[in-house]
C-alpha cells in the first residue's frame, strides 16, 4: 500500500480521546433509525495510521442475496472474544455497549474494519442480513476514520435515498429494522478522497 494517509490538518498533535456519546436519532420508515454523533473521536489520526500500515488487510467478498460479489475494498474481521488492533477500538466498543445494552438487550461484540483505498473503492447497496438482522432488529455502530465519504441508504421496498457525510472521527449507529428494511451502500465517487477506514462494531450474529 502507497497511498498513505497524510492526516488531518485538524488532528496534528492531537492526543486520540472519545468524548461523551449524546448521538441525534433520525427516525426513518418502518422502524429503522440513524443515530449520528459526529466528531466522537477526536485526535483520531493517531488511530487511523497504525490500522492503515499494521492491520492485517485482505480483500473482500460479499455474500450478497443469492451470490458473492467482488467487494473493492480491503478488509478485517475481529470476532467474538478477538483482540481489536488498536486499544482505543476497546474503549470505544464499551461505551456503545454501555450506551445502548438497555435498547439493544446485549452488547456489541464483534468488529470489522473496511479499508477503502480512494473514491473507487465501495460497497454496494445491501442490508447486513446474513446473520440475525435478516429476521429481527439489531444495531451496526459504525465509527468512520480519515477521508469523509458519504454512507447512503434507501427503503428496500424503493422509496428516495438519504445520506450521512461520515467524516474523521464520526460515529453512526444504524438500529431498529435498518438491516432489513433499508439497505445501505459506501458508493464510488469521482471526487479525488483519500483512503478512509470503516469500523463497524455488531452483537454476536449479526453479520
Ligand atoms: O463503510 C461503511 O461504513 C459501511 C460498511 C458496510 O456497510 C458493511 O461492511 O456492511
Ligand atoms: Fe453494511
Amino acid at each position: 500500500m502507497t497511498d498513505y494517509y497524510q492526516g488531518s490538518l485538524l488532528d496534528a498533535g492531537v492526543a486520540p480521546e472519545i468524548q461523551p456519546l449524546a448521538p441525534e436519532r433520525t427516525v426513518l420508515s418502518n422502524g429503522a433509525w440513524v443515530d449520528v454523533r459526529p466528531g466522537w473521536i477526536s485526535g483520531s489520526d493517531d488511530v487511523f495510521l497504525p490500522l492503515q500500515t499494521e492491520v492485517p488487510w485482505r480483500a473482500d467478498s460479499r455474500e450478497m442475496y443469492d451470490r458473492v460479489v467482488d467487494v473493492p475494498r480491503l478488509l478485517a474481521h475481529y470476532g467474538v472474544g478477538a483482540t481489536l488492533p488498536h486499544p482505543l477500538l476497546l474503549t470505544a466498543r464499551e461505551m456503545l455497549s454501555d450506551h445502548y445494552e438497555p435498547e439493544l438487550g446485549e452488547r456489541f461484540a464483534t468488529a470489522g474494519l473496511c479499508y477503502y483505498r480512494d473514491g473507487r473503492d465501495s460497497v454496494a447497496w445491501h442490508g447486513d442480513r446474513i446473520g440475525r438482522g435478516r429476521s429481527g432488529d439489531t444495531m451496526v455502530a459504525i465509527v468512520s476514520l480519515g477521508a469523509a465519504r458519504r454512507l447512503s441508504l434507501r427503503p428496500r421496498g424503493g422509496g428516495p435515498q438519504i445520506g450521512f457525510a461520515l467524516g474523521h472521527g464520526d460515529l453512526v449507529v444504524m438500529g431498529g429494522s435498518c438491516q432489513r428494511t433499508w439497505d445501505h451502500a459506501i458508493l464510488k465517487t469521482a471526487r479525488p478522497v483519500g483512503p478512509r477506514i470503516s469500523v463497524q462494531f455488531r452483537p454476536r450474529g449479526v453479520l
